[in-house]
């Protein structure tokens, strides 16, 4: 399935799009190590291929890595191999590629919400009771499929309900603000390269634009992977949205000389209370935009809603390499070709001297008191005024 330009025009160009589908099913991700500058399109047949693109984030987004998990499954489950197993040795297959796909980034928790909805079914699926050999090949069948169809709906879903949350969080955005056209932040990578299609805090930003209510998108570069100068703005870029770049280090400026309507982010695991982990910045971003009284939103389907913990101290933040944060991939413009350039001095990042250490959190967590709403496929959950927390339950 091509991602979906605004309100379904034609389909988006495919650098936009993190996951494509051929005729025959098979899956292939756009390297987005490689955007914007190069398009190189990668197979993926099986859990271990989407391990190492989920792993080496060549494919990255809360709701994408989720889509890819499940699609990787669902192609191994049409394999041979897998169809001359037994019922019970298709659900332990099943079960065991499901911890190990989870296993490779911790943080965002779509992918656990795909991987449990299969252990779900598989727990719950009880299978015919003759023992004949041929019932218990279509009972084994049948167990296939229907976890197959799961997979599917888990990539398919995603695009529905990210316009949704687009016209959801637009509406209440310009509700708050009263202007016509309006001035917004956000921080990292949400769109079509991050989901199945329209994005999340960025489908607001594209709604808001349809609705001819966007002045300006500002974007941070979102260092060190460069989410924002890379991948942001190629697709701001293709949408022809107006938008405007600005370095981590200068929101606090931003927020001192514009009259900012507000901030919108996405993210990887919104707990109970409301607390809620993004992308490294998003929690400056937050106490800058409380300092300026910028109301700051939320945007994130409801599989990314984790109710099972109660705040975001409870939430596992994953170290990347410390490497990652000294070195930035880009096009050398006197020779034209792709490069990984080290910014730093050698050894740091990778040295065992006091002197090499770098820290680097992919993710913060911002505190609900420093959240405004929070935005779902379900509604908008506000946080009342002096209230520390928000219930999120009300929009799951
Ligand atoms: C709709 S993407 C949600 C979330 O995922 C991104 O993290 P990463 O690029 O490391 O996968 C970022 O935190 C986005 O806000």
């Amino acid at each position: 399935m091509v991602a979906q330009a605004p309100s379904g025009k034609k389909p988006l160009p495919d650098m936009m799009t993190s996951i494509r589908i051929d005729k025959s099913g098979q899956v292939e991700i756009v390297d987005q190590l490689l955007l914007p500058h190069s398009v190189k399109w990668i197979p993926i047949s099986t859990p271990e291929e989407a391990f190492d693109a989920i792993k080496s984030m060549k494919i990255r987004g809360a709701p994408a890595i989720a889509s890819l998990a499940a699609l990787s499954l669902k192609s191994s489950l049409s394999t041979e191999e897998i169809r001359s197993k037994s019922e019970e040795e298709v659900k332990k297959w099943i079960l065991d590629q499901c911890d190990y796909l989870q296993s490779s980034r911790p943080t965002a928790v779509n992918l656990s919400e795909a991987m449990n909805r299969i252990r779900t079914y598989i727990k719950t699926h009880t299978s015919s009771s003759s023992s004949s050999s041929s019932s218990a090949t279509s009972a084994s069948a049948d167990l296939v499929q229907k976890v197959q169809q799961i997979c599917q709906d888990v990539h398919e879903e995603d695009l529905e309900r990210n316009m949704t949350m687009g016209r959801l969080g637009a509406e209440w955005l310009a509700k708050k603000s009263g202007k016509s056209k309006l001035k917004v932040v956000t921080v990292c990578n949400t769109g079509s390269l991050a989901t199945s299609g329209y994005g999340t805090a960025i489908g607001v930003i594209t709604a808001l634009f349809e609705n001819d209510q966007l002045d300006t998108a500002y974007y941070a570069q979102t260092t060190p992977y460069h989410q924002g100068s890379r991948l942001t703005s190629l697709e701001l870029t293709t949408l022809e949205i107006p938008a405007c770049m600005i370095c981590d280090t200068m929101l606090g400026s931003l927020f001192q000389h514009e009259d900012i309507d507000g901030v919108i982010v996405g993210a990887d695991r919104v707990v109970k209370n409301g607390d809620t982990a993004n992308k490294i910045g998003t929690y400056q971003a937050a106490v800058l935009a409380q300092r300026h009284n910028i109301p700051f939103m939320v945007v994130a389907p409801v599989t990314t809603i984790d109710l099972s913990l109660k705040t975001g101290a409870e939430i596992h933040i994953e170290q990347r390499p410390p490497v990652e944060a000294t070195q930035v991939r880009g096009l050398n413009i006197e020779t034209g070709k792709l490069s990984v350039v080290r910014i730093t001095p050698e050894g740091v990042g990778e040295g065992d001297k006091p002197w090499q250490r770098v820290y680097n959190p992919s993710f913060d967590v911002t505190p609900a008191e420093l959240i405004s709403c929070v935005v779902t496929e379900k509604g908008v959950a506000e946080r009342k005024e002096g209230a520390k927390d928000i219930d999120v339950s009300s929009i799951c």
